[in-house]
């Protein structure tokens, strides 16, 4: 830059300082280089403080005001002189101390700058301080930064006729020199259609009078660049659409000495100069304006500011929302005990506090342990709270439109598919019938298999049980084989469940380009689907061949057989069943043998427990009749470790819950059954003891209450429409694996193990997982047979 940057005027600062007009200016480059005057050939000489040497060019305000009070002053002879380059430099800073009312003239050349937020307030040091709000603003020492002096130097100082303040008639109007065509372009705020390019004839000579005290151009700012190199003149308007017809005639009027040639109306090619003239005004007032620090500072600013204001509108105990990463440093700072600090977040802050994840992830609502905040997401007002976008577009790679990730009328159907043949008296019977002869025949053996190894045969328990209530019975073949479809159904869950925990734009741009674990992803999934796929096209091999699946009662056989009875159209597509038994493997497979896991685990820590649950075992008749003291152990260990720890639903519409929250549309409400299940509210003040009895109705009868609670205080299976389908089948599951496991084995938890932490899942996995010792009861125990040994024997 080889010249001084014109004026600009700050409207909202001279807003404030009402009859004070702030103008800004911007200073060579470098402090201290002389700025020449290429009509005079004469240079206006910067000499900064010491403080503000060798800084970059900075912004100046320059804050004037007449002795009347008016806001023309000898700031235009200054801008005049930029904007006009034969004006007199030394006029029209000699002009600002007359115009102030200060009677003598040698006080020019004298100014003083002071910085006021980093911009420097140029203000006249001779005037009184009374008169100008802006100098006792500038005055302020915390805010003054130093003197600086313009010096004209003496040998050019012109003749002092030059210096007439309203001179109308150029001094050279006598000879008018030729005039020069310059081309001006308006730059457009933002409020403006755009830049408006004028073509004007510059008489060399003339001389502009305050243009901007003119109520035409009161939307008009000053003109943004003087490049008295090139002559082009660009002025910055505000609402231009609106001032265009009038403003030629006023550049005409105000500037008679300037001729509108023409203003050109803009061609496409023009608008696209404009748009990305605008971008690099905008640019380049970025590059200008703003520095490194100021960017800190902001953000520091409104990093504490926003920390404030949410510790405030947050419930008192509730976890810190921090600016950008909102919930996160509290997770990270708690991994290792989420569960525990996540329950007693929810105790502190009344049963419900927000959250929210790093911006740009899109997470945020409550986490709610409150019963009738649970019933009013579940069932109330049910239509608000689906599965959502969320959780649907993380699993439908793995789950496509299966029960597990659909809403609306695709889950009805399914949903009504699977109650009814889940709850037939056929299919109980069926899945009954199976699980027992999976369990004798496959699990007892290997356990027993495994018992004969003795002490030096520690096993992992989860991996046995797990295997003992799947569907693939190739798994419970010795020495535990890998199932290739068990494997890549395991890692496409853990990686469609790490989409959770990463920036969607991280997964996303990763399955738009294939590859890492997105890639992994489709893999996995392509194997798990080509599994069911296969399954359901086997069974419509047979279904095609024998013209029935009668004499086979899972699931899917049930449901092939009633639609290609029930429908003309042949039933249910193949997709249709594919994602069903998708849902389906993933709601009961690692469920019931967590549940059962966290069982075994407690029994060992409570031989009173065990024993009473051994005689209800033994005692049970033909050992499948109802166990109640077992269901209710069962149902006590899922309450202190519920295999599903949370789950949530995501709002349609901005709601509010019960208990006065306020939940926005799109927000999700996490209903944190660890939480519930530990609160004294709730359970009591022995909320956090391994009890079954308080499920069971009075010590007398024994028999199972567990009825009584309300299900949304044990969400355990969630509760609504939504309930668990196959909450019966995983009772039968785990009771059956239970009694069997505990009428012929003790479960022998290694030492050390005393104290177990679940994993951050959204299945209550045990961090390390469990490692057991199963020892052969002296006495094998057949349910049925009553003779209840004591817990340890
Ligand atoms: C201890 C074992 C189990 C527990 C704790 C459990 C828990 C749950 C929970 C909390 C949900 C709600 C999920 C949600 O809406 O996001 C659910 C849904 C479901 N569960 Fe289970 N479950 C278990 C076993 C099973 C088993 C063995 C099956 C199948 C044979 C099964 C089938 C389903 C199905 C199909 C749904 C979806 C229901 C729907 O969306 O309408 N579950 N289960």
């Amino acid at each position: 830059m080889d010249g001084l940057r014109p004026w600009r005027l700050l409207c909202p600062l001279s807003c404030r300082f009402h009859s004070a007009t702030i103008l800004e200016m911007f200073l060579p480059e470098e402090s201290g280089k002389n700025c020449r005057n290429e009509q005079q050939g004469r240079d206006l000489e910067f000499i900064p403080p010491p403080a503000a040497r060798g800084r970059r060019r900075r912004d100046c305000l320059l804050a004037h005001k007449c002795a009347a009070g008016h806001n023309c002053s000898g700031a235009h002879h200054l801008s005049s002189f930029f904007l006009n380059s034969d004006a007199d430099p030394f006029d029209a800073i000699a002009s600002l101390p007359r115009r102030f009312g200060v009677a003598d003239p040698s006080a020019s050349g004298m100014l003083q700058f002071s910085s006021h937020r980093r911009r420097l307030v140029f203000d006249d040091i001779d005037r009184p301080e009374s008169e100008s709000r802006v100098t006792r603003l500038a005055t302020q020492p915390s805010v003054r930064m130093g003197t600086w002096q313009f010096r004209v130097p003496r040998t050019a100082r012109p003749p002092r006729h030059r210096s007439a303040p309203h001179r109308t008639a150029p001094a050279a109007a006598a000879h008018p020199p030729p005039p020069h065509t310059y081309e001006a372009t308006y730059h457009a705020l933002p409020l403006c259609s755009g830049p408006i390019r004028i073509h004007v004839d510059l008489h060399p000579g003339a001389r502009t009078r305050g243009y901007t005290n003119h109520p035409a151009l009161q939307h008009c700012t000053t003109p943004r660049h003087t490049l008295p190199a090139n002559r082009s003149i660009e002025l910055a308007l505000a609402p231009a659409s609106s001032i265009q017809p009038q403003l030629a005639s006023e550049l005409i009027h105000l500037w008679p000495v300037w001729h509108v040639d023409q203003i050109s109306s803009r061609t496409p090619c023009e608008n696209d100069m404009a748009s990305s003239s605008l971008v690099s005004t905008a640019l380049r007032l970025v590059t200008e304006y703003v520095r490194a620090s100021d960017i800190a500072i902001a953000a520091a600013v409104l990093f504490v500011c926003s920390a404030i204001r949410n510790r405030l509108t947050t419930p008192p105990g509730a976890p810190m929302l921090w600016p950008v990463v909102g919930i996160i440093p509290s997770l990270f700072a708690h991994l290792d005990d989420i569960y525990e600090w996540g329950t007693a977040a929810l105790a502190r802050a009344g049963g419900t506090f927000p959250y929210r994840g790093t911006w740009g992830g899109g997470s945020s609502g409550v986490v709610t342990s409150v019963p009738a905040n649970v019933e009013h997401v579940l069932k109330t007002n049910f239509a608000n709270y689906p599965k959502g976008p969320y959780y649907r577009e993380r699993f439908v790679e793995l789950l496509g439109h299966g029960i597990f990730n659909a809403d609306g009328d695709a889950w009805r159907a399914q949903r009504r598919a699977a109650t009814a043949e889940m709850h037939s008296a056929r299919f109980l019977e069926f899945s009954h019938g199976t699980i027992d002869a999976l369990v004798r025949d496959k699990l007892v053996p290997l356990l027993e298999k495994v018992s004969e190894k003795g002490r030096a045969a520690p096993v992992h328990v989860r991996q046995h049980l797990r295997r003992g209530v799947r569907v693939d019975p190739g798994c419970l073949a010795e020495g535990l084989p890998d199932v290739p479809f068990a494997r890549a159904f395991e890692r496409a869950t853990e990686l469609s469940l790490a989409r959770f925990v990463t920036p969607p734009f991280v997964w996303k741009a990763k399955r738009f380009l294939g590859v890492g674990t997105e890639r992994e992803l489709v893999e996995a999934t392509r194997a798990v689907r080509a599994f069911a796929e296969a399954t359901v096209a086997e069974r419509r091999a047979e279904l095609r061949k024998t013209g029935t699946l009668a004499g086979r009662c899972d699931l899917l056989s049930r449901l092939m057989s009633s639609s290609s009875s029930s429908s003309d159209s042949g039933g249910y597509s193949d997709e249709f069943l594919r994602d069903f038994c998708i849902s389906f493997i993933l709601a009961g497979r690692d469920t019931s043998s967590v549940g059962l896991a966290w069982f075994f685990w407690l029994l060992a820590s409570h031989p009173d427990v065990e024993s009473r649950v051994l005689a209800d075992v033994l005692s049970s008749g033909d050992g499948g009749a109802s166990m109640d003291y077992l269901h209710a152990a069962l149902t006590e260990s899922m309450r202190l470790y519920p295999p599903v720890p949370a789950d949530f639903k995501e709002a349609v519409e901005d709601d509010v819950l019960p208990d006065g929250t306020f939940v926005r549309a799109r927000q999700r409400v996490i209903y944190y059954a660890y939480a519930m299940g530990r609160d004294k509210s709730l359970w009591g003040p022995d909320c956090l003891e391994f009890r079954p009895e308080r499920w069971l109705n009075g010590k007398k009868s024994g028999a199972f209450a567990g009825g009584a609670e309300s299900p949304y205080k044990y969400v355990v299976f969630n509760a609504g429409p939504r309930l668990c389908v196959g909450k019966r089948f995983a009772y039968a599951q785990m009771k059956a694996v239970a009694a069997a496991v505990l009428g012929r084995f003790r479960v022998e938890v290694l030492p050390g193990q005393e104290k177990m932490k679940p994993k951050l899942n959204t299945t209550l996995y045990m961090r390390d997982g469990l490692m057991v010792r199963f020892a052969r009861r002296e006495q094998r125990h057949e349910p049925g047979h009553a003779d209840v040994p004591a817990a340890g024997g």
